[in-house]
C-alpha cells in the first residue's frame, strides 16, 4: 500500500484533489475526512497541512506527498522532488514601501516579515545580508504598516494584495514555485510509485495537449506534419477521395489556434480539435 500525503486546504488542496482524481484515484468525500482509502489503487490518501507534508514524507512515515515547492524548501525536511504538477504556481518575493528599502543588500540590519522564514534565511544567507526574522503566521502585508517590519517576504500571485497595501517588490524573485511529488531524499522508486508517476505525467500531458485531426491533399502532407509533429509521429490514414489523406496528431494546447490557422493556410480542411480526457504515453 503505497501512503501518499495531500493538502488539506488552501491553496493548493482542490488542485491536488482534482489531477487525483483526473488520475483515476478515489479522493475523500468531505473537506474534513482526514484520510482516504483506495484498495482498488493500493493508495491510501492522507489530508495534512501542506507545510507539514514534507516532513511526513522526510520521516519515512509517508512514502510520497504533493506539496509547493516553497513550503518544502521552508520546512528544511529532507525531500526531493520526482515531478512537477503545474498548478499552484506563484514567485515569492521581497517587497516594501517604495522610497523605503529597495535592494536586497539594503535589507542589512533591518527587520523582514515572513510566514516561510526557512525560505527567506536561505536567501539571506547567499547574500550574506543579516536581517531580523520576524514569523507571522500570514497577513504579512500589514506588517509594515502596523511597524512591526521595515519590509516582508511573501507569495505573490497576481499582485493584488501588495498593491493594495502600499507596497512595491524588489529585488530578484526570490523563488519560482508550483505543487510538486515529492519523496524522502534518496529513496528508489518502488514499482507501485512507477505507476502513479505515469498517470500523473498522462493528467500533465492530457491538460497540455489536444488531439487535432485534419484532412489535406498528398502532396502537401509533409509542409503540414511539419505543423504538427506530434508527440512521436503523427498517424496518416488514406482517404476514399483520390489523392488525399487524413492526419491525426497531439498539439499542444497553447499553440493550437496558430497551427489550426497555419494548416487551413496550406490548404489543409476539415481540421477539428478535441480534448484528450486520458493518456499514457
Ligand atoms: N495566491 C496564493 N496564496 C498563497 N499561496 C499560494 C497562492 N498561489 C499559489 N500558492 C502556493 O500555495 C502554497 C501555500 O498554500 P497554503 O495552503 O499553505 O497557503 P494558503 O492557501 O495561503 O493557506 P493559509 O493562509 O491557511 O496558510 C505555496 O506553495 C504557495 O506558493
Ligand atoms: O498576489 P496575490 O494574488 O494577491 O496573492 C498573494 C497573496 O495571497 C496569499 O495570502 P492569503 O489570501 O493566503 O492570506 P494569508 O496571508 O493569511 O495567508 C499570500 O500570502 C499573499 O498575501
Ligand atoms: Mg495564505
Amino acid at each position: 500500500m503505497l501512503r501518499i500525503a495531500v493538502p488539506n486546504k488552501g491553496a493548493l488542496s482542490q488542485g491536488a484533489t482534482d489531477m487525483l482524481t483526473e488520475a483515476g484515484y478515489r479522493q475523500r468525500r468531505s473537506s474534513r475526512d482526514l484520510q482516504c482509502m483506495d484498495a482498488d489503487n493500493g493508495v491510501e490518501f492522507f489530508y495534512l497541512r501542506p507545510g507539514d507534508i514534507a516532513t511526513y514524507v522526510a520521516s519515512g512515515d509517508l512514502d510520497l506527498g504533493i506539496t509547493g515547492r516553497d513550503l518544502a524548501v521552508n520546512s528544511g525536511a529532507q525531500v526531493e522532488e520526482v515531478l512537477a504538477l503545474g498548478f499552484g504556481r506563484s514567485t515569492f518575493r521581497y517587497a516594501a514601501r517604495p522610497g523605503t528599502v529597495d535592494s536586497i543588500a539594503g535589507l542589512d540590519g533591518k527587520r523582514i516579515a515572513t510566514s516561510y522564514p526557512g525560505v527567506v534565511q536561505r536567501d539571506l544567507d547567499r547574500h550574506g545580508v543579516t536581517t531580523a526574522i520576524v514569523e507571522l503566521a500570514g497577513a504579512v502585508e500589514n506588517a509594515i504598516a502596523l511597524g512591526v517590519a521595515d519590509a516582508i517576504a511573501d507569495v505573490v500571485e497576481t499582485g493584488t494584495t501588495l498593491k493594495q497595501a502600499g507596497l512595491a517588490v524588489f529585488g530578484d524573485a526570490i523563488m519560482h514555485s508550483e505543487a510538486v511529488l515529492v519523496r524522502k531524499t534518496g529513496n528508489g522508486q518502488p514499482a507501485a510509485v512507477e505507476q502513479l508517476l505515469r498517470r500523473l505525467r498522462g493528467v500533465l500531458v492530457a491538460r497540455s495537449y489536444v488531439m487535432l485531426a485534419y484532412d489535406v491533399r498528398a502532396e502537401l502532407l509533409e509542409a503540414a506534419v511539419e505543423l504538427t509533429p506530434g508527440i512521436e509521429s503523427p498517424t496518416v490514414s488514406p482517404l476514399h477521395r483520390e489523392g488525399w489523406v487524413a492526419v491525426q496528431s497531439m498539439t499542444e494546447r497553447a499553440d493550437l489556434h496558430r497551427v489550426m490557422d497555419a494548416l487551413y493556410e496550406i490548404g489543409a480542411r476539415g481540421i477539428l480539435a478535441s480534448n484528450i480526457d486520458a493518456c499514457r504515453l
